[in-house]
Order: C-alpha cells, then sequence, then structure tokens
C-alpha cells in the first residue's frame, strides 16, 4: 500500500540508537516479547503465499501444584483478495482459499485456537450504506457453508476456530448478526457470541445493518482454555471486557475493522489495557487495506497481543496480511491477578449499586457545589 507506514516497530528498529531501543521498548511494549522459533517450512511457505508470519511468547513463573498450561493462539490478518464488485460467491470462495492457505501454516506453528478477523468472508461494507449486495454474504452460524469449512479444518488440525462471520438467522425472521462462531477442535459447533455494542462513529454507522447482540458474555471452555469473542467496537467499553472476563475468559479475541484516522491512536491502548485490568490475555486483530469502490479509508492491520502482566508482542504489519503466533502460559492470568488482586480489589458491589442507580431516569448526579 504505497505512502502507508508499514509498521510502527520496524521505524523504531530503524531510526532509534540500538543502545537505547531495549529500553524503548521496556517502556513501550513491557520489554522485549521472546521470539518463538517457528518451523522452517512454515516461514518459507508464508513467504511464497504473500503473508508476513511472525511468532512470539509469553512465560509464567514455575508453580508447585499446577502444571504450565502452555497454549498457542494464532491472529489473521487479510486484505479482500478480490475487488468488490466480483460476484458474492466467488469472493467467499476466493476468502475460504486465502483463509486455507495461512490456517495450513498456523498449523505448521502449532496453533492451538485460531481466530480470524470481523465479518472475515465479505468486505468491509457496512459503512458504504449499500444493502445488496452485501447483506447477500450473510450465513447461518450453525450450518452456513462458512462454518462447514470451518469445521472442516478444526477437525483437520485439531484447531479450535473462531469465525466471524455477518449471520443470518432464519429462525428470526431473517435476522442479521455480527457474530463470532466457535468451533471446537474436534470440528464441533461449541456456539456463537454477538457483538454486543455497534458503533455510531464516522462512517461506521453499522445499526441498519445487524441488531445488537442478545448472547451476553458467553465465554466457551476449550481443550486448550476459556476463551471469549468480544467483536470489535466492544473494544472501548471497559464493562464488556469485565464481564467476559467475570465468565471466566482467560483468552479474550476483538476481532476489528477499523481505519487509522479513526482509531489508530487507541489502538495499543484499549485491548491492551483490557488485558491489565482483567488479568487475562487480549488479542486484537484488525483487517488491512482497503474497501476497494468506496472511499473508507485504510484499516490498518497491526494485530497484537498483550499478556495480563501488561507486556505485548510487536504488531503484524500496517498493510500485509499477516499471521502472529503466540504463545502463552495461561498460569500467568492466576499469577498477575494474585500480584494486582484486581478482582479484589475492585469493590464491584458497590459500582453494581451505583449503576443500577445511574441507570434509572430519576437518577441525580453526587456532586457537591458551593
Ligand atoms: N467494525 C467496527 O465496529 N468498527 C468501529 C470502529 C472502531 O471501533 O474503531
Amino acid at each position: 500500500m504505497e505512502g502507508e507506514l508499514e509498521s510502527l516497530e520496524s521505524c523504531l528498529e530503524r531510526h532509534i540508537p540500538p543502545p537505547d531501543l531495549a529500553e524503548v521498548k521496556r517502556i513501550l511494549y513491557g520489554g522485549e516479547t521472546r521470539k518463538l522459533s517457528l518451523p522452517a517450512a512454515a516461514l518459507s511457505s508464508a513467504q511464497q503465499r504473500d503473508f508476513e508470519l511472525q511468532g512470539y511468547g509469553f512465560d509464567a513463573a514455575a508453580e508447585q501444584l499446577r502444571r504450565p498450561r502452555i497454549v498457542r493462539v494464532g491472529l489473521v490478518q487479510n486484505k479482500i483478495p478480490l475487488p468488490t464488485d466480483t460476484a458474492v460467491a466467488v469472493q467467499v470462495a476466493a476468502l475460504h482459499r486465502r483463509i486455507e492457505e495461512i490456517v495450513e501454516v498456523a498449523a505448521m506453528c502449532g496453533v492451538n485456537i485460531i481466530c480470524f478477523q470481523e465479518a472475515w468472508t465479505m468486505p468491509f461494507a457496512f459503512c458504504t450504506r449499500e444493502k445488496l449486495p452485501w447483506t447477500e454474504f450473510a450465513e447461518s452460524a450453525e450450518d452456513g457453508m462458512t462454518t462447514k469449512f470451518c469445521q472442516e479444518l478444526a477437525k483437520k488440525y485439531n484447531m479450535v476456530v473462531v469465525s466471524p462471520i455477518l449471520e443470518r438467522d432464519e429462525i428470526h425472521g431473517g435476522t442479521l448478526w455480527n457474530t463470532a462462531v466457535v468451533i471446537s477442535n474436534s470440528g464441533a459447533l461449541l456456539g456463537k457470541s454477538r457483538k454486543n455494542h455497534i458503533p455510531r462513529v464516522g462512517d461506521f454507522n453499522e445499526s441498519t445493518y445487524y441488531m445488537e447482540g442478545n448472547t451476553g458474555h458467553t465465554v466457551f471452555q476449550t481443550q486448550f482454555g476459556t476463551i471469549a469473542v468480544n467483536i470489535c467496537f466492544g473494544r472501548h467499553h471497559p464493562l464488556n471486557w469485565l464481564m467476559y472476563s467475570l465468565n471466566g475468559a482467560e483468552i479474550i479475541f476483538n476481532p476489528s475493522a477499523t481505519i487509522g484516522t479513526l482509531s489508530e491512536s487507541l489502538w495499543p491502548i484499549e485491548a491492551r489495557n483490557a488485558a491489565i485490568a482483567n488479568h487475562c490475555f487480549t488479542c486484537p486483530i484488525n483487517r488491512v487495506g482497503t474497501v476497494s469502490h468506496h472511499d473508507l479509508g485504510h484499516f490498518y492491520g497491526s494485530s497484537y497481543v498483550a499478556a495480563p502482566d501488561g507486556s505485548r508482542t510487536p504488531g503484524l504489519s500496517r498493510t500485509q496480511d499477516g499471521l502472529l503466533v503466540v504463545e502463552m502460559d495461561l498460569n500467568l492470568c492466576r499469577q498477575v491477578s494474585d500480584k494486582w488482586n484486581f478482582k479484589m480489589t475492585g469493590r464491584y458491589e458497590m459500582y453494581a449499586d451505583k449503576l443500577a442507580e445511574a441507570v434509572q431516569p430519576c437518577f441525580t448526579p453526587n456532586v457537591i457545589g458551593e
């Protein structure tokens, strides 16, 4: 993408003098995340298939009573491979093919849980105000062709697959939802989690396309850990992260679609802060590129993982397709919780009472004037 900065990290590496770089990374990222050594075959496949592949690891201290709980997650960010005026079925098939080749590399890297970007089977058309053909990309979460495709991938690679799609719910009058379908590594459908908060900012007026989610803050118990999916705009809502965490999520994915002029300065902060505040891992994913027929702006990728101790990986590229492989020891969640105790000191009962008062029409703010 001409004129776009490749990544913040490549810029820092280029311009910060080496003696200062480690200290800059400590201050900005909480330290240098351990680099994963990935199989040569995976690295060369990624290069041939024209996507970036990076791997990092977060460690936890050894414990006496619990064994390490090591899991590898994969975050996928990608452009739309075909122009937006290509036939719908052809666009979906091309996206399936693209994801298939990235997931194959994820499998070579030992990924246990993989998550794709928001509404990954379509161009991000919700800002265009056009209905057709975009609503034709909606599919059943239970037996749509994308769910079937992901079930095959999950079975083949023994991988939990988080597949965020535009869902058409035929049982409820064909209602559309923005939904993450979660598929177990056995290939069985575990369930779905719908986007709770719909943006009303800039061109992101998405409420005429799909409804506010009604699945609450479901978490999914997988063989590799307890996961949740906070879709895109939910990133700006600390209570949304909190509720997934209170339900026990150790890893919260945040599949997103957002552009540079709107949110790029918020991007490194919000999900990372959620990891700190909730003693969990967070995984924000953003697509790359543009909606080819609409001048919306540049989707800046930069997917990363933040750990409960506040450290984070570098981001993927701002311009290229990519797979980020991150190894984490889930024991770190409780270790950090026992250190900082935010769940103990959070005074949730006080806020539960006060919030219940604040949402009443008769609420009067507690302000004392002179
Ligand atoms: N897809 C979506 O909710 N985008 C909103 C923009 C943002 O949250 O940065």
